[in-house]
């Protein structure tokens, strides 16, 4: 299993997922706008993937930051991480890790120590994360059956996270323990993360994996013994709307009409009590030439008025169960989420 972000004190390297699956290249990042060009081109993607990434930026900028005055040394980060912020507006993980790490810098009392939390802090993250993705496994592994086929979008695998990732995680720990599991894949236009990491993690894995176009989700579902879907997410609002990649919202309509579960895999990290409901969710628009062109070559005409939303929002009566690091929730979700929020952080 690939890592897709490793920290080095001087640098932090990160795996160009743009370039899977054909290449495997490593992007060596010495200063936060380094890191703030991966997370926005999405070399480094996935929530909680950009939010580890974000927390090593600001332990590779302390590192790095020559004052010796505490209050200058605060300030500047809390700029560092205003910065690392503004890479991409959906993934709520990418505030949780910054604001982790920043709240722990606080507590020093000299920039020796508030260095030395700040590495700690980031580096807990991405270890919490790896046991946070194996407990969302065994969770969403106990709803599946031998022999079952799901269908996903986009890629919440393990280059997606720190390991395991959190959707693809149930296919990673069937694989372990000799459970035939199978899945479909949606290709995720316009960027392909479906068909370019999904399949190819899977692939890695010896996972029994079939590619599909978006546009033939309705006939999958219709004509193959399809036993759930299951996604990944970028923020879930208290009352349990889910923001997730383009095209979520439309599987989970399909999957209501077809009677097939519906189940977003979610760390709590990812679980926003300040955002109500979906509503609130902003959503990232990115630049037109994802759709407009394919590989550099233009597939639309010039000049195409274009709409290009990374997200869309499932409402929480579409979702048959959110499945947590700490368990599953079938309904009720306002008071069943803010009770599993409030009992974090649990896995010191
Ligand atoms: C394990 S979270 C994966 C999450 O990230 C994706 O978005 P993007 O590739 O734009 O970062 C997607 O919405 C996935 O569910």
């Amino acid at each position: 299993m690939l890592r897709s972000i490793a920290y080095h004190g001087d640098h932090v390297r990160i795996l160009d997922q743009q370039r899977l699956p054909h290449d495997t290249v490593y992007v060596h990042c010495t200063t936060t706008a380094e890191v703030w060009e991966c997370i926005k081109a999405l070399k480094v993607r996935g929530a909680p993937a950009i939010g580890m990434a974000a927390a090593f930026a600001l332990a590779v900028w302390a590192n790095r930051a020559s004052t010796t005055n505490l209050t200058d040394f605060l300030a500047s980060l809390r700029r560092e991480r205003d910065y690392l912020a503004s890479s991409r507006p959906t993934a709520v993980n990418l505030f949780w890790a910054l604001d982790r790490v920043v709240a722990r810098a606080a507590t020093a009392t000299n920039v020796t120590e508030a260095r030395q939390l700040i590495e700690n802090e980031a580096l807990a993250i991405q270890k919490e994360d790896e046991d946070v993705c194996r407990r969302i496994g065994e969770h969403a592994l106990s709803l599946m059956n031998d022999g079952d086929t799901i269908l996903t979008i986009c890629n919440a695998g393990a280059i997606a996270t720190a390991r395991y990732g959190t959707a693809l995680a149930p296919l990673y720990l069937a694989k372990e323990r000799g459970i035939h599991l199978s899945a479909y894949a949606c290709e995720t236009r316009p960027l392909l993360q479906g068909s370019r990491l999904t399949v190819w993690e899977l692939q890695q894995a010896g996972v029994d994996v079939t590619l599909i176009s978006d546009n033939m989700a309705a006939h999958t579902l219709a004509t193959k013994p399809i036993s759930a879907v299951i996604v990944g997410c970028d923020r879930v609002a208290a009352n349990g709307d889910t923001a997730n990649k383009i095209g979520t919202l439309g599987l989970a309509i399909l999957a209501k009409e077809f009677g097939v579960p519906f189940y977003v895999a979610a760390p709590l990290s990812t679980i926003d009590l300040e955002t109500a409901t979906g509503d609130a969710i902003p959503i990232e628009e990115r630049a037109p030439e994802e759709i407009t062109h394919f590989h550099g070559h233009p597939v639309a005409p010039s000049g195409t008025n274009v709409f290009n939303p990374a997200f869309d929002v499932t409402p929480h009566r579409y979702i048959s169960a959110i499945i947590t690091e700490k368990g599953i929730v079938r309904d009720n979700y306002q008071e069943a989420l803010a009770g599993l929020k409030q009992s974090e952080p649990a896995l010191k």
